[in-house]
């Protein structure tokens, strides 16, 4: 590769990141201005997520956004992968489902969590990605990383394995700052005899009969968890790109697994430029995480009464996530989300248009994005806007920048097909003069929280009858 293809040849836009790789807020430059790539490590799709998933979820979702203004849609990539093969999922599918063929088993389980994923981050405001690799579609790329790992003497096979040979890459442990002998002496890494040393990871493992599995030059087997990232992102976005992020639980071992391989693979002095990781959404100071069972899921929190006696809007949960800078820890509470609540209940709705948000707000969040002032000069405007309407059209850029704003009108129950079939059926009566049934029709709609206007269509004079929902 030139040297071109990785220097950050690319504008200063005012964007400053903290750089996981060197601990410092950098300013943020691309290779490319014309492609500014981003990839972020998504979910393992064996169980519903957690509200403490949606953390990089949302906060690499206000990355793009940023970026997308700052370098203009088209010129941005992002892609979230999701892995679908994994020995959690295949254990989750026995549990399951254990009358069922363990691949069927696997399908089912992988598309109806990745399903309900989709709904409930769609349910937070978050943009789909550009792209979304899923791991099983890139097995082959996968085996082709691991052939030139091994011919550049970057990894070994051994007891069944592939293992990347930590000890020939003298850098390794450079974004999580361990040095291999300390890893070695506090290893918690169960020492296996098959290793060359105790961090060494695996590439590939040999699947049984009953297990999925690929053929590859080692035989029948499943990729490891990190190679997947590696492969995916080279895929889409190249040998080196802009930015990587995830969980600050990701930093060790996946990302610096995740670097080392694809140097190794590629002869890089980088995998990407920018490393970003959120903090932890917290219960009474631990980590969400499904192994202590302290986790809320999405879906729960959207669409049941298990938290707090009652449900919560996505609107509610995206600004509560986000009125803490990503970096920090964020403790989930209650209380936190009744007071994104009742921020939200004093702004106006936003309105469609072309302004540019206000500085006040653009600012802080190219400050490593610092959501919780620019949610704070937000509110002002929200304020402002609420008694003078000439303020509407920059609070409303302003908040489909952060994509935050007030909580939108319940659709889920409502049946559309049925609307239109009354508003056809109330059309008949007023043409036929019949009065009476046809505010008997609308009266029926306004009792289930549906407004009816009527207008006139401009050419042919007709009535037209369009319809909302009451707020
Ligand atoms: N409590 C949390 N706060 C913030 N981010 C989290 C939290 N838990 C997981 N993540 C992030 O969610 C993303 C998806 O991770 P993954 O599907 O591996 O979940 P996980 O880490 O297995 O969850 P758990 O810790 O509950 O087992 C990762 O980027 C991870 O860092
Ligand atoms: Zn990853």
């Amino acid at each position: 590769m030139s040297a071109a293809e990785t220097e950050k040849s690319g504008s200063f836009k005012g964007l400053k990141l903290t750089n996981t790789l060197t601990r410092a807020k950098e300013d943020f430059r691309a290779i490319d201005d014309g492609n500014v790539r981003l990839y972020v490590c998504g979910p393992t799709v064996y169980d519903y997520a957690h509200i403490g998933n949606a953390r990089p979820a949302i906060v690499f979702d206000v990355l793009f956004r940023l970026l997308r203004h700052l370098y203009g849609a088209e010129h941005v990539t992002y892609v979230r992968n999701i892995t679908d093969v994994d020995d959690k999922i295949n254990a989750r599918a026995l549990r399951d489902h254990p009358d069922m063929p363990l691949n069927d088993a696997i399908a089912l389980v992988t598309k109806k969590t990745a399903d309900q994923y989709h709904k409930d981050i769609r349910a937070l405001g978050v943009l789909e990605p550009s792209f979304e690799p899923r791991a099983t579609q890139h097995i082959e790329g996968m085996v082709e990383m691991i052939a030139a790992l091994i011919d550049k003497g970057h990894a070994y096979q051994a007891g069944g394995e592939v293992l990347f040979d930590t000890a020939s890459m003298p850098e390794y442990g450079g974004l999580s700052k361990r040095k291999l002998d300390e890893q070695l002496a506090g290893a918690r890494i169960a020492v296996e005899e098959h290793k060359k040393n105790p961090g060494d990871f695996v590439l590939w493992k040999l699947s049984s009969a009953e297990e999925p599995g690929w053929d590859s030059p080692w035989g029948r087997g499943r990729p490891g968890w990190h190679i997947e990232c590696s492969v995916m992102s080279e895929h889409h976005l190249g040998k080196v790109f802009d930015i990587h992020g995830g969980g600050l639980d990701l930093i060790f071992p996946h990302h610096e697994n995740e670097i080392a391989q694809s140097r190794c693979a590629h002869g890089t002095s980088v995998m990407a430029n920018y490393w970003m990781h959120n903090g932890f959404l917290q219960v009474e100071g631990r980590k969400m995480s499904k192994s202590e069972g302290n986790f809320f899921t999405i879906q729960e929190l959207l669409e049941t009464e298990s938290f707090g006696g009652r449900k919560w809007p996505g609107e509610v949960l995206r600004l509560a996530m986000l009125m803490t800078n990503y970096r920090e820890p964020i403790d989930f509470s209650q209380r936190k989300l009744e007071e994104a609540e009742n921020l939200l209940a004093r702004w106006p709705d936003p309105v469609e248009t072309q302004a540019q948000p206000a500085p006040e707000v653009l600012e802080p969040l190219l400050d490593d994005l610092n959501t919780s002032a620019a949610i704070q000069a937000l509110h002002a405007l929200a304020v402002d806007a609420a008694k003078d309407p000439a303020r509407l059209e920059v609070y409303s850029a302003s908040a489909a920048l952060l994509a935050v704003g007030p909580v939108k009108a319940d659709l889920s129950g409502i049946d559309e097909a049925a609307i239109q079939a009354a508003i056809g059926r109330r059309l008949e009566a007023l043409n036929a003069k019949n009065w009476s049934e046809a505010d008997e029709i609308r009266n029926d709609l306004t009792s289930q929280g549906i407004l009816l206007k009527d207008s006139k269509d401009s050419e042919t004079g007709e009535r037209v009858t369009t319809w909302e929902v009451k707020r």
